[in-house]
């Protein structure tokens, strides 16, 4: 049997029949923690791991389920099952709320936000009279199900552990999907994302709330199981204890949380019967040894104890690449091209102003299908200004671009994406952790339309195939299918920006936008890139690309546009601008 699918489902067998053997009560119940425990983690995995926002405020979600259910249970006899619905949908309401008003911060201002709501609903449970104060709610029936009672840990076990693993499976194909793709770009390549058509902020708000149900799930089983409900398993204590199960396990990692929650829950165990003996006298010392831990899993695991588990494993686990099953998978929808010759850009006027400066002052051109365009000049002259004024990266002070007939000075540069232009970035923006393939299949993310949901339960598989394919063709166009498998972090940047240039192609564009393209690339990558952008052209596909590299732009480009101090120079073929004093002098910055 192939050891791959040995060890794991050993492990899960193991797992099974744990609470058959003689196992003591106080390892079940461990167990069950470290489940609930893990639930949490999974979303912060998410949140945190991959989407870059931190929340120390999880417990609270895990309190608004157990309460919830608590009060529908005792006060009003209701199943517990009803309880999980109820507790599910005001956690997501909650959690739309919050994440309308907070995800939308920067910086250090979300995780204070979380902390100052993660306070605020423990305190309302902690006051209220009606969820019964400080003493909190007793008397909780234990759950049923399919006429079994699941009062014993031992047979709650199985229901905490089975939701657990379907969450954490639904997470891992939930990464590994068009939505997925997505969110793992929320965490430094925003830009690039919403220059795919990406909507970070609906991204956002996604996984907010889908940890925070899964906080809330845990919530409900630790309200059966525990019986009874009071404010302080869901302060904010609890809340960084969460993060810390996250950290120590990887936080980016899905098996990471489980290791970090039961790596957490046996060392506080442990220490808590061991440190009183030692030292003497009661007290939480455990909680000064895990804040010790916790600083030196940050200082010299910072990326948790999972990679080290794949690190250990890898002799018989190694990585191996996503199998390439869309052979036959049928193609993407393809968008209408223009007719060559027909005007596609017009750039009319446009005017930025920064303060005082005009950085770019009424420049116009235009670009017709099937051309290449450079768009040169010296240091300051205002190119990446131009360009994104047209990408849609910065508002127009005056003047307007139409693309194809229609304005789209203004737009957000996702819905510039949507119209067909599709551009690359001076810094190269990718995922580093995805593959080449994965990377490139982000580009086709308007051309496809799996939502979350249908990610987790692996419905999106058939898109899938399709969005693949045509990501391996986009490779193969610019001769990098070779590397398709590769981590796009571990390619030389001459790689990486012709990368870039097939996750543009991948979206379908009728128009490319290139940033300087050619910026820090050595003399054989330039030729590299060069014959790319040739034989691109000779398929009919338009180009814009800013470049500080004459030479480069000389042998490629139609026509010129060169700029100096925000205004046009002058615009022509390359022999006319290669022979303009006017050129010469501005790039040599003399007078002229
Ligand atoms: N966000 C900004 N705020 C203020 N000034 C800016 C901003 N962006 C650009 N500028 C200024 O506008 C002018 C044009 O800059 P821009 O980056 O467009 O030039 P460039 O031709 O692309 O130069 P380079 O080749 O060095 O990238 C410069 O004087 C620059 O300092």
């Amino acid at each position: 049997m192939d050891i791959r699918k040995a060890i794991p489902a050993a492990g899960l067998a193991l797992l099974f029949v744990l609470p058959l053997l003689p196992v003591p009560e106080f390892w079940i119940t461990q167990l069950n923690y470290i489940g609930m425990f893990a639930l949490v983690s999974l979303g912060l995995v998410l949140l945190t791991g991959v989407g870059g926002l931190t929340s120390f405020g999880q417990a609270a979600f895990v309190g608004l389920g157990a309460y919830t259910t608590a009060l529908l249970s005792t006060r009003y006899g209701l199943s517990p099952w009803l309880g999980l619905a109820a507790g599910l949908a005001i956690t997501v309401v909650v959690a739309l709320v919050l994440a309308l008003l907070t995800l939308r911060m920067s910086g250090h201002y979300l995780p204070l936000a979380t902390i100052a709501w993660a306070l605020s609903l423990n305190y309302t449970a902690a006051n209220m009279e009606f969820l019964g104060k400080y003493d909190g709610v007793l008397g909780l029936p234990a759950l049923q199900l399919f006429g079994l009672s699941l009062a014993d840990g031992r047979a709650l076990y199985y229901l905490i552990w089975v939701i657990a693993v379907l969450a954490a499976i639904g997470v891992a194909n939930l990464l590994d999907s068009r939505p997925g793709r997505a969110i793992r770009a929320l965490n430094g390549a925003t830009t690039m994302a919403e220059a795919m058509g990406v909507s970070t902020f609906r991204y956002k708000v996604v996984i907010f709330v889908l940890a925070a149900m899964l906080a809330a799930v845990s919530g409900w089983l630790f309200a059966h199981f525990q019986r009874t409900v009071n404010p302080s398993p869901f302060g904010l204590k609890m809340g960084i204890e969460y993060l810390f199960m996250a950290v120590v396990g990887g936080v980016g990692t899905v098996w990471g949380a489980f290791v970090g929650a039961g790596v957490f829950k046996i060392i506080e165990d442990q220490l808590k019967e061991l440190l009183p003996a030692l030292l003497g006298g009661s007290g939480n010392y455990e909680i000064i040894v895990l804040g010790i831990v916790l600083v030196l899993i940050i200082k010299y695991a910072p990326k948790g104890l999972w990679p080290y588990v794949v690190a250990a494993s890898a002799r018989w686990f190694p990585a191996r690449p996503r199998t390439r099953d869309w052979a036959d998978a049928a193609p993407l929808a393809a968008r209408d091209k223009p007719q060559p010759g027909e005007l596609l850009l017009d750039v009319d006027k446009v005017r930025k102003t920064f303060g005082g400066l005009v950085a770019v002052n009424d420049v116009s051109f235009q670009i017709r299908a099937g051309e290449i365009v450079g768009l040169i000049g010296p240091n300051g002259a205002g190119k990446s200004t131009t360009f994104n004024l047209v990408s849609g990266v910065l508002s127009l002070t005056s003047g307007r671009v139409t693309f194809r007939g229609q304005p789209v000075g203004g737009l957000a540069s996702r819905e510039i994406a949507r119209r067909g232009m599709s551009r690359t970035f001076q810094h190269v923006k990718m995922i580093a952790d995805m593959t080449v393939l994965e990377n490139v299949a982000l580009g086709g993310y308007l051309r496809s339309g799996n939502g979350a949901a249908r990610a987790m339960l692996r419905l999106d598989r058939e898109e899938e195939r399709r969005l693949f394919k045509e990501a391996e063709a986009q490779l193969t166009r610019i001769g990098m299918a070779a590397q398709m498998h590769e981590l796009a972090g571990n390619l030389a940047l001459g790689p990486q920006r012709l990368m870039e240039i097939a996750r543009a192609l991948c979206t379908d564009p009728a128009m490319l936008l290139l940033d300087e393209p050619a910026a820090g690339l050595r003399f054989k990558e330039k030729q590299a890139l060069a014959e790319v952008l040739r034989q691109l052209k000779h398929e009919g596909m338009s180009i814009l690309l800013v470049e500080h590299d004459m030479e480069f732009v000389m042998g490629l480009t139609d026509r010129i546009v060169v700029m100096e101090f925000g205004t046009k120079l002058i615009e022509g073929t390359p022999e006319l601008v290669q022979a303009s004093p006017q050129v010469m002098a501005a790039y040599l910055g003399t007078e002229h």
